[in-house]
C-alpha cells in the first residue's frame, strides 16, 4: 500500500523584511500565492527509512535525513512512537535551490503522506506544527492558495483571491542559498533604518480582486536587492520578461528563480517563447495560481 501527495511551488507577490533577529532569522510580512507547479511524495512500507528522487534537477536533491521529506517523517515517527520504516519517492518538478520552496514542498508532503500511511491521527494544527519546526516556508506548503505569512514567515494567515494569476517562471543555471541571500540583505541594510515589514492593502486588494495589472503595481521583494547583488545576471532575465511584454517582472523569494506575472494564459505563453530563446535562463515554465495546498491524490 502506497500514499501519494501532491504539493505545489510558490511565489512571493510580496516580502517585506525587516531587521535581523537575535535569532538570526528575520520578521516578514510574506504574501505566497501557491502555483501550479507540483511535486509528488509517495510513501510506501520498506525495511528502512530510504529517499529516491527523479526528475530534471534529481541529482542536486540530498538523499539522507537532511532531506525535508525525511525530516518530516523522522519527527511524526517520533512524536508517535512509530518505526520510520518508509521508502519515500520524490518526483520532482519544482526547481531546486529555486525560491519556490520545492524543498518544503516535500516536506509537507511527506507529513501528510506518513501521517495517512500510519494512519497516526494528526491534527490540522499538529501537522502545522512540526511543518512550521521544519522550516519557515513549510506551513504554507501544506495549506496552499494564498496566505500572508508574518513571524519568520510561519504564521499563516489565508487570504482571498478573486480569480486566477498567470506567471511564467525562469529557472538559473545554478541555485541561490536562502541564508547567502539573508546574510547578503543584513550586508546591504547596514547602517539603514529598516522598518517593521507589513503586507501591502493594496496588493491584498489586488489579489481579492483578481486583478493582475493592480498585481503587477504593487508586487515587491525585499530580497531581490540581495539576490541580484549575489547573481547579477538575473537583471538581464528581468529585462528580457519585461521587453516582452510581462506585467511585472520580480525574482521569486531568494532566488534565483524570476517570476513573471502576465495578464492571460496567451500573453504567458508569448512571454514564456522569448524568454527562452532569450539567453539569460536554463528553463522557462507557465504555471498559474492559487494552486491547492498538500493533497493526497
Ligand atoms: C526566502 C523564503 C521566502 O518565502 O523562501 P525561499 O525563497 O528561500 O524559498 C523563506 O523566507 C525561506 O524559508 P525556508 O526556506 O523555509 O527557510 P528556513 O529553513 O526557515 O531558514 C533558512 C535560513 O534562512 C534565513 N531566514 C529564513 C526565514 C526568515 N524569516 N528569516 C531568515 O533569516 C535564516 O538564515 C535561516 O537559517
Ligand atoms: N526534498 C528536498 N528537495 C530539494 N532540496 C532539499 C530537499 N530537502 C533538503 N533540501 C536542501 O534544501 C536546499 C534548498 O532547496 P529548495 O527548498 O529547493 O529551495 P528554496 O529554499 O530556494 O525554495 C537544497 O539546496 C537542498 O540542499
Amino acid at each position: 500500500m502506497s500514499v501519494t501527495v501532491r504539493v505545489p511551488a510558490k511565489v512571493n507577490v510580496q516580502l517585506a523584511v525587516g531587521a535581523a533577529r537575535p535569532d538570526g532569522f528575520h520578521d516578514l510580512a510574506n504574501v505566497f500565492l501557491a502555483v501550479g507547479l507540483y511535486d509528488e511524495v509517495t510513501v510506501t512500507p520498506a525495511d528502512e527509512l530510504r529517499i529516491t528522487c527523479e526528475g530534471p534537477d534529481a541529482e542536486q536533491v540530498p538523499l539522507d535525513r537532511t532531506n525535508l521529506a525525511a525530516r518530516a517523517a523522522l519527527e511524526l515517527a517520533r512524536r508517535r512512537g512509530i518505526e520510520p520504516a518508509v521508502h519515500i519517492h520524490i518526483a520532482k518538478d519544482i526547481p531546486v535551490a529555486g525560491g519556490m520552496a520545492g524543498g518544503s514542498a516535500d516536506g509537507a508532503g511527506a507529513l501528510l503522506a506518513c501521517n495517512t500511511l500510519w494512519q497516526a491521527g494528526a491534527s490540522r494544527a499538529e501537522l502545522l506544527a512540526i511543518c512550521a519546526e521544519l522550516g519557515s516556508d513549510v506551513p504554507f506548503s501544506l495549506v496552499g492558495g494564498a496566505a500572508l505569512g508574518t513571524g519568520r514567515g510561519e504564521q499563516l494567515r489565508t487570504l482571498e483571491v478573486g480569480g486566477t494569476f498567470h506567471w511564467v517562471f525562469a529557472m538559473a543555471d545554478r541555485g541561490l542559498s536562502t541564508p547567502a541571500v539573508f546574510r547578503e540583505f543584513d550586508r546591504l541594510a547596514e547602517g539603514l533604518d529598516i522598518p517593521e515589514p507589513v503586507a501591502s492593502e493594496e496588493l491584498l486588494r489586488a489579489l481579492a480582486k483578481g486583478d493582475p495589472d493592480a498585481l503587477a503595481s504593487a508586487v515587491s521583494n525585499d530580497l531581490q536587492p540581495a539576490a541580484l547583488s549575489l547573481f547579477p545576471e538575473l537583471a538581464d532575465t528581468l529585462t528580457a520578461g519585461r521587453t516582452a511584454g510581462a506585467l511585472a517582472a520580480l525574482v521569486s523569494g531568494s532566488g534565483p528563480t524570476t517570476a513573471f506575472l502576465t495578464r492571460d494564459p496567451e500573453s504567458a505563453a508569448k512571454v514564456a517563447e522569448t524568454l527562452r530563446g532569450s539567453g539569460t535562463c536554463r528553463t522557462v515554465r507557465t504555471a498559474s495560481g492559487p494552486a491547492p495546498g498538500a493533497t493526497v491524490i
